[in-house]
């Protein structure tokens, strides 16, 4: 947490819908000192550490996280209110950044350019960019930071990161490790707050040179906006809209096994969740009824309860959406196969896992990410027109289709507008592949070969006479 004085915020746990704790709530005054440390922390750092005992002090973090993933899983699955069983992955998804970068630390590697210029030695070498402002939302509390983090400092860049209002205990466990580890404090400052206007320092304030922020397109266009006054760096990992769809030459329980991967995953609460399930009208009756069956086994309840599958969503305003989506299509003619309605006696923020058939195309839910539980249905009759459908969006995150012809599954997945497509699963996200969007979905890659160069500047060295 930041080191200095501040008031304090409450959380909410969204199991029981109580207060689970208190945290510091920074104002400007303490994002303006975190910067300012940063910058002077990160010059040393860099100049003080190699590449490859960079890539050591992330492997410690990582073996820290390993030894205390059970308390850190408990931590998450309290205050994001998913499953302890999500929770537990989500710590193992959040080490294998830690991991993968400790292993990409020492091959930043720059190139020897062969020049045309007479008697001269031309290279390009990596560079940190400087300090990092990082902002990440409360759905994946613990993997969305060290995505972020773990490439920065292998880089050499020192980080102020402002966590979730709603999840910041994951942040500061890790952060804590981090330490421990022996990460410099001043290297990965933490600022949590509730005051958006003080944490838009980080956008504006010129000693940061980059932004890498995970959120609604609304929030990320506004940093870009405030950014650019000073030219940062940005990457930004925004809303989506995926379409999942299902042919007719489909294997349709592995379409439902990863309908249930990718829809209810959190709660429906991932930015790549299927938002849109178009399923081809001739096999729309079997594929419901069999994802009916598969989802009415889910159950809901508090995360830390081993039985329970379906943890609440993260606040009552999280739940309204869902009811306004699925009233929305239903007056319009779509039907309620399953769930729809919220559960009775129950103080915490949740909302049954739903089906709807029949959805119509002007529905609500085709333009607006739902975030919860909610697996809109919607039909179709040819290729060309699902991927009509699929592409009629601003977003361009994630999509997900189901064939069994591979050419199909070339051609179809070439024509998706969408910055990562899972053909035949629903599971796309691990460290080593490259996570981004296209359209208003944002841009930058995070995790894999390419995340560390969006935290480095490439800086070319031209040396002259050395031919004598
Ligand atoms: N693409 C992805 O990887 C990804 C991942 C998770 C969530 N999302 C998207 O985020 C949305 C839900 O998350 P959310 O409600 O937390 O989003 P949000 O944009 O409201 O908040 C994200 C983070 O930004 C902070 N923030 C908000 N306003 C700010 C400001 N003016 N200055 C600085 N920081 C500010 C929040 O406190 C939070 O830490 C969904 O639309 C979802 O699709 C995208
Ligand atoms: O919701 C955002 C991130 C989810 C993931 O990394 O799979």
């Amino acid at each position: 947490m930041s080191r200095y004085k501040h008031n304090l915020t409450s959380c909410i746990e969204p199991s029981t819908a109580t207060v689970l704790g208190n945290v510091a709530n920074c104002n400007l005054d303490d994002f303006q000192k975190a910067i300012k440390s940063a910058e002077i922390a990160q010059q040393e750092y860099y100049e003080n550490t190699s590449a490859s005992q960079r890539g050591v002090l992330l492997r410690k973090w990582y073996d820290l996280v390993i030894a205390n993933q059970d308390d850190l899983a408990v931590i998450l699955c309290l205050e994001n209110g998913k499953t302890i069983s999500e929770a537990r992955g989500e710590i193992i998804y959040a080490a294998s950044f830690i991991l993968w970068f400790s292993e990409e630390a020492p091959r930043a590697y720059g190139h020897t350019i062969p020049s045309s210029l007479p008697d001269t030695t031309l290279m390009s070498t990596r560079e940190p960019i400087g300090v990092c402002g990082i902002i990440t939302p409360w759905n994946f509390p613990a993997a969305m930071i060290t995505r972020k983090v773990a490439p920065a400092l292998a880089a050499g860049c020192s980080v102020v990161v402002k966590p979730p209002s709603e999840t910041p205990y994951s942040c500061a466990a890790f952060s804590k490790l981090a330490i421990d580890a022996g990460i410099p404090a001043r290297i990965f400052q933490i600022c949590p707050t509730k005051d958006r206007q003080a944490a838009t320092e980080l956008a504006t304030n010129p000693i940061v040179r980059k932004i890498s922020f995970t959120g609604s397109t609304g929030v990320g266009k506004l940093l870009a906006k405030l950014a650019s006054q000073s030219l940062k760096k940005l990457s930004l990992e925004l809303g989506g809209n995926a379409a999942f769809i299902v042919f007719d030459d489909a294997d349709l329980d592995v379409a439902v096994e990863g309908a249930i991967q990718c829809k209810f995953r959190c709660s429906g609460q991932t930015c790549v969740c299927a938002n849109r399930l178009f399923v081809q009208r001739n096999v729309a009756a079997e594929f419901t009824r069999k994802l009916t069956e598969r989802v009415s086994q889910l159950k809901n309840g508090p995360g830390l309860d081993p039985s329970v599958t379906q943890g609440p969503l993260v606040n009552r305003s999280a739940v309204d959406k869902v009811i306004e989506h699925i009233n929305d299509a239903v007056s319009k003619g779509a039907k309620v196969e399953l769930g729809g309605n919220p559960l009775d006696n129950n103080p915490g923020f949740f909302f049954p896992p739903t089906i709807l058939s029949g959805v119509p195309k002007d529905a609500m839910v085709a333009g607006d990410e739902t975030f919860g539980p909610l697996a809109p249905i919607f039909t179709f009759d040819t290729e060309e027109e699902v991927i009509k459908m699929a592409n009629s969006t601003e977003f361009g995150l994630a999509s997900y289709l189901f064939s069994e012809n591979v050419n199909r599954c070339m051609r179809v997945s070439k024509k998706i507008q969408a910055g990562m497509v899972g053909v035949n699963t629903g599971r796309i996200s691990a460290s080593e592949a490259p996570f981004g969007g296209i359209k208003e979905s944002g841009y930058g890659t995070e995790g894999s070969l390419y995340g560390m160069e969006e935290y480095q500047v490439i800086k070319s060295t031209i040396i002259g006479n050395t031919h004598r």
